[in-house]
């Protein structure tokens, strides 16, 4: 064997081992949410103001941090040098994209709410899809457009099981952030709290989870259906978890320990340093180097929180206010963070099997 045949089989082997700490730092962080649901089927639900506090910690841990390093992410991938014009790419790309989408929360809050619970369906199902690829080898997600029905299904989860199981948080919070640029404009949501709109939510989705996992079981090989076990155990819990636990604090949560977890393991994977430390399972290597990186835009992530907050047309004052406004800056924050993952779907291949 050449001396270069030696070196990627070698590679190979250092990222399926970084592969499989991912996977076990993912799912070992996974069945926190399964404490949440004990937790609360049989002590009831925690007290509101305990439910805020994940997604306040969200701020500085995992949360805003793990778009923190968009900057560096899509060059890593592609094994080329972070450079002033893949900075700058990225720079633009958040600065146009963010401030239309923040011109458009000012001009059509209710529009501009409806964009973002899609583009976060979107963008949690595609990361879902990411992770039952790398991590769990999900080969009975084979095709395209068994791809595209997982990324539906997972993303749909946290966005849609909630409105179908606590309506009346989904209505306050949405009316939270419509009410930050305009107190009259969220009774237009309303009809999308209707029990009749809930039950289609429901039968709709309950059915694509079901052809998802259906087609997923034929598809898988019968003396492997491990991967499928695994998607079909996380897609059961995380209706349980949706279903049960209040979602404010399910979503924080979620967002901390699912989503924002599952993607800066995935930026570990590209970084060199990051990942050989991985592959050696030096966490506290990984986590530094992570940290250290995503540091910078993480404060500059907050700076957009002040500047939107100083730019409503009411100061917030509430805590729910409060969470309002920073689910607005996420907002504004994730549609570029969207292309930039988008991009690195591509270049992993994610969508073309
Ligand atoms: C908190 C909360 C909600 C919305 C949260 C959203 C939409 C969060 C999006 C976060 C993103 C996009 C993070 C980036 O990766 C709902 C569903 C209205 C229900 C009530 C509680
Ligand atoms: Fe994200």
């Amino acid at each position: 064997m050449s001396r270069d045949a030696i070196a990627r089989r070698a590679d190979g082997r250092a990222a399926a081992a970084g592969r499989r700490v991912a996977a076990r730092v993912s799912l070992g962080a996974g069945s926190l949410l399964l404490v949440a649901i004990v937790t609360t089927v049989l002590g009831g639900s925690p007290p509101l103001a305990a439910q805020y506090v994940p997604l306040a910690l969200s701020v500085v841990v995992l949360g805003l941090p793990h778009g923190a390093v968009d900057h560096l992410v899509v060059p890593r991938a592609r094994g080329d040098p972070v450079t002033r014009r893949s900075l700058a790419f990225v720079g633009g790309l958040y600065l146009l994209l963010g401030s239309a989408y923040a011109a458009g929360w000012f001009l059509a809050p209710v529009a501009a709410f409806v964009l973002f619970i899609l583009v976060t369906l979107v963008h949690w199902g595609q990361g879902d899809v990411y992770a039952l690829l790398a991590f769990v080898g999900a080969s009975h997600l084979e095709t395209r457009a068994s791809r595209l029905l997982a990324l539906v299904v997972r993303g749909g989860l946290p966005m849609l099981v909630p409105l179908i199981a606590f309506p009346e948080q989904y209505a306050f919070v949405a009316g939270t952030l419509v009410g930050l640029f305009d107190p009259g404009a969220a009774a237009a949501l309303e009809p999308a709290f209707a029990r009749p709109v809930r039950t289609a939510v429901a039968i709709g989705f309950g059915s694509l989870v079901a052809l998802s996992l259906g087609l997923g079981f034929g598809r898988a090989e019968s003396d492997g259906r491990g991967p499928w076990l695994v998607d079909a155990a996380e897609t059961v819990g995380l209706i349980v978890y949706f279903a049960t636990v209040p979602p404010i604090l399910a979503i924080g949560l979620y967002f901390c320990f699912w989503h924002s977890l599952r993607h800066i393991l995935r930026t570990m994977l590209v970084d060199p340093v990051a990942g050989t430390a991985l592959e050696r399972g030096a966490i506290d290597t990984a986590i530094r180097r992570f940290a250290r990186d995503a540091a910078p835009l993480t404060a500059g992530g907050l700076l957009v929180f002040v500047a939107i907050g100083l730019a409503v047309p009411r100061t917030p004052a509430t805590v729910p206010d409060l969470l309002a406004l920073y689910l607005v800056t996420i907002a504004v924050l994730t549609l570029p963070h969207v292309v930039v993952v988008t991009l690195l779907d591509r270049i992993q291949g994610v969508w073309t099997p």
